[in-house]
């Protein structure tokens, strides 16, 4: 049976990365695989009702992170175990690695408590209880906050994390970094600050390099 393959899409607010998870979803469909599309904070009827919360009740960083951590359980447990388990991909609008550059490095919440709550949530699910899910690749979209404040000013309303001032976004950003260092190998970096189409070509190639994707559907799905 086809493995699952689960990947997830990190970056600070507007980076963009919206922008290209349909395409991708759109490119693995193509090769014949059943895409499961979901994101964080959110994914299930329980988790998207903390979502709301998360987003527009205040609160202190632990109760964010924990908020996080329960949507987090229940959507791995009724979504993203299950599709892994079918051989689906599950393609993920964030996952831990936004806790950590959120709670932890925005917000200057411990990482050693948000490192015991990733044990404990994301333990105990799958065919071997020992096994930490995590996502197998992240598509991270790196851009500097003036550039992505620039675009989400054009085109929302900003909700609790996208209204805070661009030295959040900053730390948040150093969190992706230290991230990506620590996991080089799960993390895929995106140049996010270029053009939508670049973007979109180094998306298709970071899953190319990886022999996640046929050659022949790398150049095919550069356009939105
Ligand atoms: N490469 C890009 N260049 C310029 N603007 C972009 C680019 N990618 C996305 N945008 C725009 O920036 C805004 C934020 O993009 P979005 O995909 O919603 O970001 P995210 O999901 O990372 O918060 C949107 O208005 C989008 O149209
Ligand atoms: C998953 C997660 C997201 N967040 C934040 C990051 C984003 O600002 C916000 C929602 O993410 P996102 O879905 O990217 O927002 P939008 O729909 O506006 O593009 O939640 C955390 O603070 N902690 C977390 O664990």
């Amino acid at each position: 049976m086809t493995q699952g393959l689960f990947i997830s899409f990190e970056g600070i607010d507007g980076a963009g990365k919206s922008s290209h998870i349909a395409a991708l979803a759109q490119a693995f469909r193509d090769t014949g695989r059943v895409v499961t599309l979901t994101r964080e904070p959110g994914g299930t009827p329980l988790a998207e009702k903390l979502r709301e919360m998360l987003l527009h009740d205040g609160m202190d960083a632990l109760t964010e992170a924990l908020l996080a951590f329960a949507g987090r359980r229940d959507h791995l447990r009724c979504v993203i175990e299950p599709a892994l388990a079918r051989g689906e991909v599950v393609l993920c609008d964030r996952f831990t690695d936004a806790t950590f550059a959120y709670q932890g490095a925005g917000r200057g919440f411990d990482r050693q408590v948000l490192s015991y709550l990733e044990q404990l949530v994301q333990t105990g699910l799958a065919e071997d209880p020992q096994r930490l899910r995590n996502p197998d690749v992240t598509i991270w979209f790196d851009v500097p906050p003036r550039v992505a404040a620039q675009r989400l000013a054009a085109a929302r309303t900003p909700d609790r994390f996208e209204a805070q001032p661009e030295a959040f976004f900053e730390r948040v950003a150093q969190g992706y970094a230290d991230r990506a260092v620590a996991d080089p190998e799960r993390f895929a970096r995106i140049d996010s600050s270029r053009d939508r189409e670049a973007v979109a070509a180094q998306v298709m190639e970071a899953m190319r390099t990886r022999g996640l994707l046929g050659a022949d559907l790398a150049g095919a799905h550069t356009h939105e």
